[in-house]
């Protein structure tokens, strides 16, 4: 986990987001459509050549690495590629979490794109999501970032594709050590839950950076 600068302010992020989370949305839209398309192979291929031609257009200009998480003066953050949560990320379903007192909820559409079995979720995305909202919920709790250490799954029945539910809720602390049980449900109920044992890491890199450059900004 690494800490990075972004000055900017709320209407700036908002002007971003407003370009990048309908180019986003459209990105996810052509993953689904790419899967599921029958046209013949000739439309196909024009598609490819479009899709390059446009890929060549974005990698002008590129960051290095992955996208980061930087951190607004006021410690905002904005994971804007995280696989699960990403609103720059056309991988993400995404989930937006919501928090609560030692509870985090978040629903998302799982289509096409998040199939293991035939029409039903990957057990691997399913992993990822309950990842996602377990170390959010022990990060808000403690408003510290937290990592996970051990994610145990259960998987009760096969997950439909389609709507999911997740839910995940403190169930004790114990110094560095935060304790998280998570469920997942589709629209028949429960299929999947799991324990989490999150840690906060003893440091984090460029933390300490980011709070002499906020200290010394007016
Ligand atoms: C807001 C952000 C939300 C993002 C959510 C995304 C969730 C994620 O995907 S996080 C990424 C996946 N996880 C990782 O990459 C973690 C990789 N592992 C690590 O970085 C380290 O091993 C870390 C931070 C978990 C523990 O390191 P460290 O702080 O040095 O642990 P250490 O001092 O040895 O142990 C502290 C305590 O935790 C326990 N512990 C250590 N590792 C684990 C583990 N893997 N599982 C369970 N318990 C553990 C120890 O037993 C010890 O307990 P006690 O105090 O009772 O003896």
């Amino acid at each position: 986990m690494e800490f990075r600068l972004e000055d900017i302010d709320p209407d700036e992020i908002e002007r971003r987001l407003a370009v990048v989370e309908p180019l986003t949305d459209s990105v996810r839209g052509l993953i689904d459509a790419v899967i599921r398309s029958e046209v013949d192979d000739a439309v196909l291929d024009r598609a490819r050549a479009r899709i390059d031609e446009i890929t060549a257009e974005l990698r002008v200009h590129q960051k290095p690495g992955g996208y980061g998480t930087p951190f607004t003066r006021d410690l905002r953050g904005m994971p804007w590629g995280n696989a699960a949560t990403g609103l720059r990320n056309p991988i993400a379903p995404p989930l937006r979490p919501e928090h609560g007192a030692g509870v985090s909820t978040g629903s998302v559409h799982l289509g096409a794109a998040y199939e293991g079995p035939g029409g039903l979720v990957h057990g691997g995305v399913l992993a990822l999501l309950m990842d996602q909202l377990v170390g959010e919920c022990a990060s808000t709790i403690v408003n510290m970032p937290h990592f996970t250490g051990t994610l145990t799954v259960r998987y009760l029945r096969p997950t439909k594709l389609g709507r999911v539910d997740l839910r995940a809720e403190v169930t004790g602390t114990q110094d560095r050590k935060t304790f998280v049980h998570v469920e997942v449900r589709d629209r028949e109920g429960v299929t999947a839950d799991g324990e989490a044992i999150m840690i906060r890491p003893k440091d984090f890199p460029g933390r300490d950076e980011v709070l002499a450059a906020i200290a010394r900004t007016p």
